[in-house]
């Protein structure tokens, strides 16, 4: 049986409406994955695009973010897009760190704000 392979969608708040029309523009091609997400993040996916599948882990600031780390160090999710937001400090900034690194160690492909996140799914074939 082939693996259905995953993606990881986060954004943080300010960019949470980018998100919820992002997965609207590109849900035929996100039907083909499964989808991770942080908590809220993924309750706004759900709201716009009920049809997808989305396992929503931990809120951001609560460990959401490590848990996604987690799963690509263990090979679980095979790509990153996170709309995060330069404006606003965080608490969970080192959290928020870490899984851009974890990203980075097991190089994976990573998106951080919209316009490489549309060339990113411009590359999908499905
Ligand atoms: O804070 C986040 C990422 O750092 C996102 O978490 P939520 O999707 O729960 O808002």
């Amino acid at each position: 049986m082939t693996r259905v392979p995953c993606i990881a969608l986060i954004a943080h708040d300010q960019m949470k409406d980018e998100m919820a029309s992002f997965a609207t523009r590109h849900v035929a091609k996100l039907l083909q994955w499964r989808i991770v997400a942080t908590g809220t993040t993924g309750g706004r996916i759900k709201d716009a695009c009920p049809e997808l599948d989305v396992t929503r882990l931990k809120s951001g600031p609560l460990g959401g973010d490590q848990q996604i780390g987690a799963l690509i160090s263990t090979g679980e999710v095979d790509m990153l897009i996170f709309f995060v937001d330069p404006l606003t400090p965080m608490p969970h900034d080192v959290d928020v760190k870490a899984l851009m690194r974890l990203a980075t160690v097991y190089d994976i492909p990573m998106a951080l704000n919209l316009a490489t996140a549309e060339i990113v799914m411009q590359t999908l074939t499905a």
